[in-house]
């Protein structure tokens, strides 16, 4: 709701009340609503303010009204009774000012706000547009350059920014409410004429098209398929061609195509499932709302090799002491650089002090014994992990929680190396550590509640989104990775091309396809862990070179590493580089041949493979094991699967993730399509449809937040 009251005599006061952000209910709306009619009916009221509880002006709509039919008072009548007011009305803007909330005080005839607000329009990742007047005030206000930045972008300015842009009249460091108010007396008399924004004239730069022309081709390059940014170009173009009355029309028209978009609901699906992995949960019952963690304050990370050194990097930067150990002397000094120049770089991007005097290297093991928290980044080897796994265990200080960075091995096998196996949890980061924003905080059968909690509360404090999983091969999102790389294989062995695969992969909006980001990562690192499962050996050859334990397997992968094609790193891959390290993938001709000659061997005959059939095989294995680990209890929901792929393997936002892709396809399409695909298949299990997701798909289609009624249902009745 909102508050009214009278403050200073003349000034009327309104106060957002809707914690935490106080966001744009329908209760707020018709508060602010009837509130502006009290204050305008007052002789004695000759101005107002509108403010936020709690040092936060307003958050925008409310994104949890937007599946449920609209009530209350529309938002733009409200913003025109604003903006026509007889009377000065004045925005006191502190902490957060966004979408329908810097809408609102674009409606008031002046805005104030504190040194430390943030302002902007983020519709955009909400696959929206400031529905509300924003794309046709804005323009208005600050011209059309800038307002095509701030709402293509989404990005959030400071008030210092918003001063020098022209958005916000006055920035102070003082309570802004109360300066609001003194700014609202000395403007009780003024003359409003010049203050109503959608009266004033939209700039028109000599170069406007170009402008619009280089706008549209901006987000057309990053969109990768969104809808969203370029419509917000469209909007912003109707501001300056369109009489605001028009222009407020076009801008609604617009908005409804987005809102009714299934684009539009897979972000604001994704909006809430990133907010509620925080709410975590594990297979045995500890919860997030139940579990403490243990206070850390000191962690060492043993091994500084790419991922080592990005973990120590982002423990510093999250204001850690950090004992950084490398046992290797030529290591221990490159890492020390390395660390450095990347701390020097986040410092100056992020305008913060440097982080150097928080971190402690040495070469030594026995430096970690007085640290709350160890988290080991070495060599993928389960054998030397073990040895680093019982020398902490002797080491380090009762109660010390002991972390693995392993990305796929058995955790409850490292912790029967210590002697306190509760202790020992997965944090399992990805490359690099310390830019990705996703971390897999992966649980075994001993580990403690606290061990989890204080885990998941280390990732919030270093600016991660950290997804609670449990401990199986590959944890969660390797393990749907290998359906859906098995499947990109089989598809070159029957006629498709990497370009053609990535092609499909990219159009549907991953920013790169699979045999790209297979270069990228190295051909080697998964032949490593296929040699570590006993996959490749010289042993398969004839007619069991593509048969592994009586299912299909394609030893593609490890030909080209038995040429010594890595990827990016040799120059060679699945595609060619100008040179080892190259970025720029080029067709290799050499490929072609090769799989040619490699079908010819196999018997195999290639076919044309069409776009529809490549995304099915690529996506609906992956889908089906997102179902078996939900069936598993691994992961608690499909909102903490569709995170993981939107943070860590670049599926797109606006597509919302797996689980909830599947949800839009429709489960009993994408259980009709597996099944036909393993009749012509039938030695590949991972296109055998698994129970859960036939349950789902059987009791027509669930909304996505209804499957957890069923994944809790007892095992033995999925
Ligand atoms: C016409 C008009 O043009 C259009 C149509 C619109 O206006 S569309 C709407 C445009 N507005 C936005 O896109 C802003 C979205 N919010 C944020 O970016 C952030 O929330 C934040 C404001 C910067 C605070 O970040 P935080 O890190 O301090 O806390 P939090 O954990 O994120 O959020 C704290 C709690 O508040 C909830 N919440 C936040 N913003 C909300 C909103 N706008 N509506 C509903 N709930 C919201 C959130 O789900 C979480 O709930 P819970 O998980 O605790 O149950």
């Amino acid at each position: 709701m909102a508050f009214y009251s009278r403050v200073s005599g003349s000034v009327g006061m309104i106060t957002l009340q809707n914690p935490p952000v106080n966001a744009l209910s329908a209760a707020v709306r018709q508060g602010i609503v009837d509130a502006m009619h009290r204050a305008l009916s007052e002789p004695e009221v000759k101005s107002v303010v509108i403010c936020g509880q709690n040092g936060k002006f307003c958050g925008g709509a409310d994104i949890g009204e937007f599946g449920a039919k609209m009530t209350g008072p529309p938002l733009v009548p409200m913003v025109h009774l604003i903006e026509a007011a007889s009377k000065p009305v004045v925005a006191a803007i502190e902490g957060i000012a966004l979408g329908g909330g810097l809408e609102l005080a674009l409606s008031c005839h002046y805005r104030i706000a504190h040194s430390k607000a943030r302002l902007g329009f983020p519709e955009v990742a909400l696959g929206l547009l400031p529905g509300a007047g924003g794309t046709q005030r804005l323009p208005r206000l600050i011209g059309v350059p800038a307002s095509l930045d701030l709402i293509t972008t989404g990005r959030q300015v400071t008030a210092a920014e918003a001063r020098q842009l022209g958005i916000v009249d006055e920035v102070t460091d003082l309570n802004a409410v109360d300066a609001a108010v003194k700014f609202a007396q000395s403007v009780a008399d003024k003359s409003l004429d010049a203050r109503r924004i959608s009266t004033y004239p939209c700039p028109r730069p000599p170069d406007l098209d170009t402008i619009f022309e280089r706008a549209m081709q901006q987000v057309r390059r990053s969109a990768r398929g969104a809808i969203a940014p370029g419509t917000c170009v469209q909007a912003v173009h109707a501001a300056v061609t369109l009489p605001y009355a028009k222009g407020m029309e076009r801008e609604r028209e617009l908005f409804s195509v987005l809102f009714n978009s299934g684009q539009a609901r897979a972000l604001q699906y994704y909006f809430f499932a990133q907010r509620a992995v925080s709410r975590w949960s594990t297979a045995s019952g500890a919860r997030w709302d139940t579990s403490k963690p243990r206070p850390v304050h000191k962690a060492a990370v043993i091994g500084l090799g790419t991922m080592g050194r990005g973990i120590t990097v982002s423990l510093a930067q999250a204001g850690f002491s950090v004992v950084a150990v490398e046992t290797q002397e030529k290591q221990l000094s490159e890492a020390k650089q390395a660390v450095s120049g990347m701390l020097e770089r986040g410092a100056k991007r992020r305008g913060v002090p440097l982080a150097h005097d928080k971190i402690k290297y040495s070469c030594s093991v026995q430096a970690v014994a007085d640290v709350d928290l160890v988290i080991e980044a070495v060599f993928e080897d389960m054998a030397l992990k073990k040895t680093i796994f019982q020398q902490l265990s002797a080491i380090c200080k009762p109660g010390a929680l002991l972390c693995t960075n392993t990305s796929g091995l058995d955790i409850d096998e490292l912790a029967s190396q210590t002697q306190s196996p509760e202790l020992v949890v997965g944090m399992h980061f990805f490359a690099p550590a310390h830019v990705m924003q996703l971390l897999e905080v992966v649980y075994g059968p001993r580990s403690s509640p606290e061990a989890v909690a204080t885990a998941m509360q280390m990732g919030k404090k270093m600016g991660k989104v950290s997804v609670a999983v449990g401990n199986c091969r590959g944890f969660v999102g390797n393990r749907m990775l290998k359906l859906y790389l098995e499947q990109a294989f089989f598809l070159l062995e029957e006629g498709a091309t990497p370009e053609q695969v990535d092609q499909v992969l990219e159009e549907f909006g991953f920013p790169m396809g699979v045999f790209k980001v297979s270069d990228l990562s190295g051909l080697d690192i998964g032949w490593k862990v296929r040699k570590a499962d006993g996959l490749v050996s010289p042993a398969f050859t004839g007619t069991s070179a593509r048969i592994r334990g009586g299912s299909r397997y394609s030893p593609l992968g490890d030909l080209l590493c038995e040429q010594g094609r890595f990827g990016q790193k040799t120059g060679k891959g699945w595609y060619q580089y100008d040179k080892p390290g190259g970025r720029v993938a080029k067709p290799d001709p050499w490929l072609f041949g090769f799989l040619e000659d490699y079908r010819a061997q196999h018997g195999l005959v290639a076919r044309r493979i069409d776009h529809q059939e490549v995304l099915e095989r690529c996506l609906y294995p992956l889908i089906n094991e997102g179902f078996q680990i939900l069936q598993d209890g691994i992961a608690a929901g499909p909102e903490d699967i569709d995170v993981i792929y939107v943070l860590g393997y670049g599926w797109p936002r606006h597509r919302g993730g797996p689980m909830f892709y599947a949800s839009q396809v429709g489960l009993d399409k994408v259980v009709e399509r597996l099944e036909h695909y393993q009749q012509i298949h039938p030695d590949v299990p991972g296109l055998q449809p698994c129970r859960l997701l036939r349950k789902l798909a059987a009791i027509s289609n669930p909304a996505i937040h209804k499957w957890r009624e069923v994944i809790q249902k007892p095992r033995s009745q999925l």
